[in-house]
């Protein structure tokens, strides 16, 4: 008998985006490079060559990209600014034209009665600012508090929920040892350093918006996938600990905790530093809300030779996978939320991310695009999300990525993880049938899982 689920009065049902995932025109009207641009245009870094120029013209498509949030009745919309818009040179002079961007949107947002979730930083960092050693020099937190500080003082009488960072662990992982995202560094000896300004800039933005005097929610949205052993050999437990200690427990303990996990050392060894003891005071700052991205779960091996965690996911032989190669694994979302609430005091929580890259079939006749494992991945995650409500996690709402098909960052436009297919070549935009399941599932407050 399946049994009649209750999401929360009040929760919060809606879409994600970022900005060089979407906007294109990363150059127009003064706003100033970030590292992507040069990313993009170096041969080699981007499938097909594909680049962030135009993405899904959302910096020109946007009246007409909200029409669609109205049409599948989001109530909510998270999106994050574009730092080199507003700060051409990530510090100092304000573009007008870039601020009045983002201004605008959060009005039209508004008057369709669909909540603005702002991101400060979805990894487009000013190029500027990575001449000046960008994640590696200390400096950013207090420029990353500036950046901030012009965005609250615009917005945060329309703003009621920040959060500063989206993903601290990609861009340290991606950015800075393995060299597969932007600005393509690959050093064992810079990922910590980065990571940890990260966390510093983190905790700046949020002193600075308490400072001013914020009263509206700041938060930080992480990735977080569980890690499980392939057996209970103590080298494979202590694997899945090394790879938990990295990508999750890495990010939370210092927020939260105000420490580093103890295992991270055993990850990094030599290449990780000691850090000064107020960095961690500016870190715990206390936050409103995690936003938990959440797409997969890996079963890790011992294996000396799989830097840096010295563990290897094991493909599970009855699973479905997405295109970008994930098992739908959808109890490791129960079992990440009741892990962050128990761990770190049961804080409010958004899924600020969910969802799957699979092979959409072309438009049918009609207009129909046929998309059943998208909306099987949506059913099976978001009853796994009930489950942790009734566990007693303290869910308050839960954004689908992606509103539209775009650049999925190395991967091109080669995964489409839209509710909303994107045609590339004509820019049109088709309501995908998860896109209808989804305002259904608005519509009953989750009642139609
Ligand atoms: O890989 C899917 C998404 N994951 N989180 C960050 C987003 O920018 C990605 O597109
Ligand atoms: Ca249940």
């Amino acid at each position: 008998m399946t049994q009649t689920i209750r999401f929360p009065d009040g929760f919060l049902w809606g879409a994600s985006t970022s900005a060089y995932q979407i906007e294109g025109s990363p150059l127009a009207d003064g706003a100033g490079p970030s590292i992507w641009q040069r990313f993009v245009h170096t041969p080699g870094n981007i499938r097909d060559g594909d680049t962030g120029d135009i993405a899904c013209d959302h910096y020109r498509r946007w009246e007409q990209d909200v029409e669609l949030m109205k049409q599948i009745g989001l109530q909510a919309y998270r999106f994050s600014i574009n730092w080199g818009r507003v700060l051409p040179q990530g510090r100092g002079a304000v573009n007008q034209a870039g601020l009045d961007f983002y201004d605008r949107l959060v009005d039209r947002l508004l008057a369709n009665g669909i909540k603005p979730m702002v991101t400060l930083f979805h990894w487009d960092l000013p190029e500027a600012l990575d001449n000046q050693g960008g994640w590696l020099n200390r400096d950013i937190a207090d420029w990353f508090a500036d950046y901030a500080r012009v965005m609250y003082g615009k917005l945060d009488d329309r703003v009621t929920s920040w959060a500063t960072l989206n993903e601290p662990w990609v861009v340290a992982d991606g950015g800075y040892l393995h060299g597969t995202l932007a600005p393509g560094h690959r050093n064992r000896f810079e990922a910590p350093i980065a990571s940890h300004n990260l966390l510093r800039a983190h905790g700046a933005a949020v002193k600075a918006y308490r400072e001013m005097g914020g009263k509206h929610d700041i938060g930080i949205v992480v990735n977080i996938e569980p890690k499980y052993p392939a057996t209970n050999s103590p080298a494979d437990v202590d694997a899945a600990a090394r790879a938990h200690a990295y990508m999750n427990a890495q990010y939370l303990d210092p927020v939260f905790l105000g420490r580093y996990p103890e295992k991270i050392k055993d990850v990094y060894g030599e290449a990780w530093p000691e850090w000064p003891a107020e960095d961690f005071e500016l870190i715990k700052q206390p936050i409103d809300f995690v936003g938990v991205n959440y797409y997969t779960r890996s079963v890790n091996k011992d294996d000396a030779l799989a830097y840096p965690v010295r563990a290897t996911p094991l493909r599970q032989t009855s699973a479905t996978y997405t295109e970008t190669g994930w098992e739908v694994y959808a109890r490791g979302l129960t079992d990440t939320l009741t892990w962050v609430a128990q761990r770190y005091g049961n804080p409010p929580l958004y899924i600020t991310e969910n969802g799957a890259a699979f092979f959409d079939p072309p438009v049918a006749e009609g207009g129909r695009i046929n998309d059943p494992l998208r909306v099987d991945y949506y059913q099976k995650h978001l009853r796994a999300i009930h489950d942790a409500i009734e566990a007693g996690v303290d869910m308050r709402g839960y954004c689908a990525w992606s509103l539209l098909d775009n650049l999925e960052w190395a991967h091109g436009f080669s995964k489409r993880f839209g509710l909303v297919h994107v045609n590339f070549a004509t820019q049109e935009r088709t309501l995908k049938d998860s896109a209808y399941y989804y305002r259904e599932l608005i519509a009953s407050n989750g009642k139609v899982l």
